[in-house]
């Protein structure tokens, strides 16, 4: 019988609900222990954030796909399926569009004025020290907690950033690694993020970075691998629309049927965890911070051109601009160099605007950001494709969640915290490399530990 029909009607265990990176792990972990699992997963497919593409007939991620050094859970993970890794392309000059002028730099920091320079090398050190400073397990129980939550990034920029570059630029990196803007997230939220992504140059870095090296044929299909190593398959097409808890287990409702279990890791999003009827029994503090943890908006787009014409001229491929709705784009050409192809993305409000534009207009958007960075070469691609995180129905936004001011500090306490028998798991759930496959990995491992404990 296909995993995808049926009525399912079964006991176990434990269920565990989302068969993204997170779910899975939980249930290889718990499968391990010799544990009886049963994975329950909404849409027809696994991997949730990660997903898979073509364009111009070479596979693609058309969601998360980079790896940095410092993810050793994805590294190991990655290599436990077979999967490897290989160097994101980064010779040659970047390109910088800022003020509406075009320039080049031969470091991974665009080129700007010498003062605005100078300016974000001391911010960006001063914003690390006062993430490394953060309680790693409770960043809201820290001595400055109340006062950082209770700013938005947005206003920490405003009241201690001079040079309208450097300003800017932390804008960029609001918006590229969180997918929204600095006034939606809270200063004490940034930190914790930038504390688990061990800084802000390793979170926007390529070399040594977040952006090191990505997955040959994909970082989905390590998600794939891991679900076929499960004894008992997944089962897709079965969103979970209610958890009821008794007093000696669950009941996980579906649209295909029930699974009885002992305990139920909630391995989805807290935005998605929020549509799930729990019957009320849930704590009003957990069911308040899952209101309160809205997703990224974010879409991302490939490009393809017979060749990877930037190359020829010592461009690297990467290229930021401060204005234009596409403002990040990478070089993700096959390694046969076959043809060239850019990635890149609207994030944040951009992709609000675009959500709705339709696809031709964010093709249009694409191709004006590639030749406004590459030059008239850009004009004529060969295949387009895109992917719009915000309208997906099982994930309502990407990359991650994220927290306004005050959230943290009243609620974020909540996050991990098992509610009966109900236990979280998920890439927001982490302690590190939250928002990332790693963190994802990470969550899994602490919840199965945790069910393991009290089965
Ligand atoms: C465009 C994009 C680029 C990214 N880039 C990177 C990157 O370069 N590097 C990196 O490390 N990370 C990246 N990420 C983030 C990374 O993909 C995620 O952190 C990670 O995949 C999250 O895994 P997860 O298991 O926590 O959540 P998810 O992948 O969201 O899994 C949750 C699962 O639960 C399912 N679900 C939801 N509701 C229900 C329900 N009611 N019933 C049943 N199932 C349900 C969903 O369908 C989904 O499969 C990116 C993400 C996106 C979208």
């Amino acid at each position: 019988m296909s995993t995808a029909e049926g009525a399912i009607d079964r006991s176990v265990d434990v269920a565990v609900v989302g068969a993204g990176m997170a779910g899975l792990k939980t249930a290889l972990e718990l499968e391990a222990r010799g544990q009886d699992v049963c994975v329950l997963e909404a849409r027809d497919r696994v991997g949730g954030r990660l997903k898979p593409g073509h364009i111009a007939g070479h596979r693609i991620d058309k969601g998360g796909q980079w790896v940095g050094p410092q993810q050793t859970l994805l590294l190991a993970q990655a290599a436990d399926v077979g999967v490897e890794s290989y160097d994101q392309f980064n010779t040659g000059r970047s390109v910088l569009h800022f003020n509406d002028r075009v320039k080049t730099s031969r470091s991974e920091i665009p080129k700007m004025p010498f003062l605005s320079l100078l300016e974000l090398q001391r911010v960006v050190s001063r914003l690390d020290r006062m993430a490394f400073s953060l309680p790693p397990d409770a960043p809201w129980a820290g001595p400055n907690a109340k006062a950082l939550d209770s700013q938005t990034f947005e206003t920490w920029i405003t009241q201690n950033v001079r040079t309208h570059a450097a300003q800017e630029f932390l804008r960029l990196v609001t918006r590229s690694v969180f997918c929204c803007e600095p006034q939606h997230v809270s200063l004490l939220y940034f930190l914790d993020y930038v504390r688990g992504g061990e800084g802000i140059d390793v979170l926007t870095g390529v070399s040594g970075g977040a952006q090191e090296a990505k997955f040959r044929g994909g970082a989905h299909q390590i998600t794939e691998l891991m679900a076929a190593k499960l004894k008992t398959p997944v089962m897709h097409d079965a969103p979970v629309r209610a958890v009821l808890q008794h007093d000696d287990g669950v009941v996980v409702r579906t649209d295909r049927g029930d699974v009885r279990a002992k305990r139920v890791v909630m391995a989805v999003p807290p935005a998605l965890a929020n549509q799930i009827d729990f019957a009320n029994s849930l704590p009003a503090k957990r069911v308040h911070l899952m209101q309160r943890m809205p997703m990224g908006t974010v879409i991302k787009v490939h490009v393809a051109y017979e060749r990877p014409f930037w190359r020829d001229r010592g461009l690297s491929g990467m290229a930021v601009s401060d204005s234009l709705p596409c403002n990040v784009l990478f070089d993700q050409s096959p390694e046969d160099l076959s043809c060239g192809i850019l990635v890149g993305f609207f994030d944040a409000d951009a992709a609000v605007d675009f959500t709705s534009a339709g696809d031709n207009a964010r093709r249009d958007a694409v191709v004006e950001a590639a030749k406004t960075f590459f030059g008239p070469e850009a004009a004529s691609p060969i295949d387009y494709v895109d992917n719009d995180w915000l309208a997906e129905e099982w994930s309502r936004g990407c990359y991650v969640a994220h927290m306004a001011p005050g959230v943290m500090t009243t609620f974020g306490d909540a996050l991990r915290e098992p509610c009966g028998r109900v236990h979280w798991a998920g890439t927001e759930t982490a302690t590190k490399w939250q928002g990332y496959m790693d963190g994802a990995l990470q969550s899994g491992i602490r919840a199965a530990g945790e069910v393991a404990d009290r089965l």
